[in-house]
């Protein structure tokens, strides 16, 4: 199983410019979890801080009992052994074909001999269907390819974390639908927690077991999946649905009198860029039928239902609207109660 990260009052600033305060979450082991955020709001420098290249003003991020915020060197270097990153741009050195792209890590960082690599190297290239493709140059193949090439190299060291930078950028919808697929199938494999930050909506209605928002430099929300979906926080609301009327402007935020000045042409029926409603609790992709269902859907399961009286009214009714009958009796689910309003 994958190992948890616990983050609790992360604040990072750049010189005079604040980036984002007091973020607090945990990424539960071996669960998918969806960072969103209008660009610029430093989901790249939050990635950057969980793992340790960048350090925090305050705060700590807990993984496997080392905060990463604060212990030596050495430490720091055993704990990111931990972690696979996929960057944004893939991050493959140009010069090296897939083959040794991929083997890189192996190399730098263990003394496993030749035919370990390889046969490790193989393995991920099937992993992420890239097989016979080796010898191809980055420059060579397509953007969708070299995503899946660094998510290969990604996997060599067997991460227990995975941690994706817009893993969809550059992509046409059809290639990011096969990359959401991949990653939900990765997950059944190998159990590891996932983090995506993305702008994409269709990846975070459909991939993650949890979902979390940054905005005006803070964490809006983060929680089970269905808490954002059915949210009706101005910001969420706007950045799901793609429109121009709300909180998001061009660049940062907006004065109010942009915002009554965008009303009012709402209201005169100038289309606000939105074509359909996107809220609402969607299912899930699961993995490739013949592959084992995911742990960490079946821990997160037992985990939503144990908070769920906690969770606002929609959330609730959307997590009882995606159980099984027979899911309904293991939790002992009866529709003729109401549900409560603890939120
Ligand atoms: N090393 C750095 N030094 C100074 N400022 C930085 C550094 N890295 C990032 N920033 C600033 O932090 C802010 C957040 O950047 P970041 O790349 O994390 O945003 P983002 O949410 O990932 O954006 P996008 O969705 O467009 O990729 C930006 O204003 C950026 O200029």
């Amino acid at each position: 199983m994958g190992a948890e990260v616990v983050v609790e009052g992360l604040t990072k600033s750049f010189g005079k410019h604040a980036i984002w305060r007091d973020v607090s979450l945990t990424l539960p082991p071996g669960e998918v979890s969806v960072m969103l955020g209008p660009s610029g709001t430093g989901k790249s420098v939050f990635l950057k801080t969980l793992i340790g290249l960048l350090k925090p003003d305050r705060g700590s991020c807990v993984v496997n009992g080392t905060d990463i915020t604060r212990c030596g060197e050495r430490e720091l270097y055993e704990t990111r052994k931990l972690f696979g990153v996929l960057f944004q741009d893939g991050a493959l050195f140009g010069s090296m074909n897939l083959y040794d792209n991929i083997a890189f890590p192996l190399r730098e960082h263990t003394k496993k001999p030749e035919s370990e690599v390889r046969r490790i190297v193989l393995e991920k290239l099937e992993l992420t269907g890239l097989s016979g493709a080796e010898r191809k140059l980055p420059g060579e193949i397509s953007g969708g390819m070299r995503k899946r090439a660094g998510l290969a190299r990604a996997l060599v060291l067997d991460p227990e974390i995975i941690l994706c930078d817009e893993p969809d950028s550059g992509l046409d919808p059809v290639r990011t639908a096969y990359l959401s697929q991949l990653l939900i199938d990765l997950n059944a494999q190998i159990d590891a927690t996932i983090l995506i930050v993305t702008h994409n909506i269709n990846v975070a209605r459909t991939v993650p077991d949890n979902l979390g928002m940054l905005f005006r430099k803070e964490l809006v929300t983060f929680g089970p999946r269905e808490v954002l979906l059915t949210s009706d926080e101005p910001v969420v609301e706007q950045f799901l649905n793609g429109r121009r009327l709300g909180p998001i402007g061009m660049s940062e935020e907006k004065d109010q009198a942009q915002m009554a000045r965008e009303l009012a042409h709402a209201d005169s029926g100038h289309s606000d860029g939105s074509a359909e409603d996107l809220r609402g609790v969607v299912p899930q992709l699961r993995p490739t039928p013949g592959l084992c269902e995911r742990q960490g859907a079946r821990r997160r399961q037992d985990r939503v239902m144990r908070i769920l009286h906690t969770l606002p009214l929609p959330a609730q009714r959307g997590i009882i609207d995606s159980l099984t009958g027979e899911e309904r009796r293991r939790y002992g689910i009866d529709d003729r109660i109401p549900l409560l309003d603890n939120a």
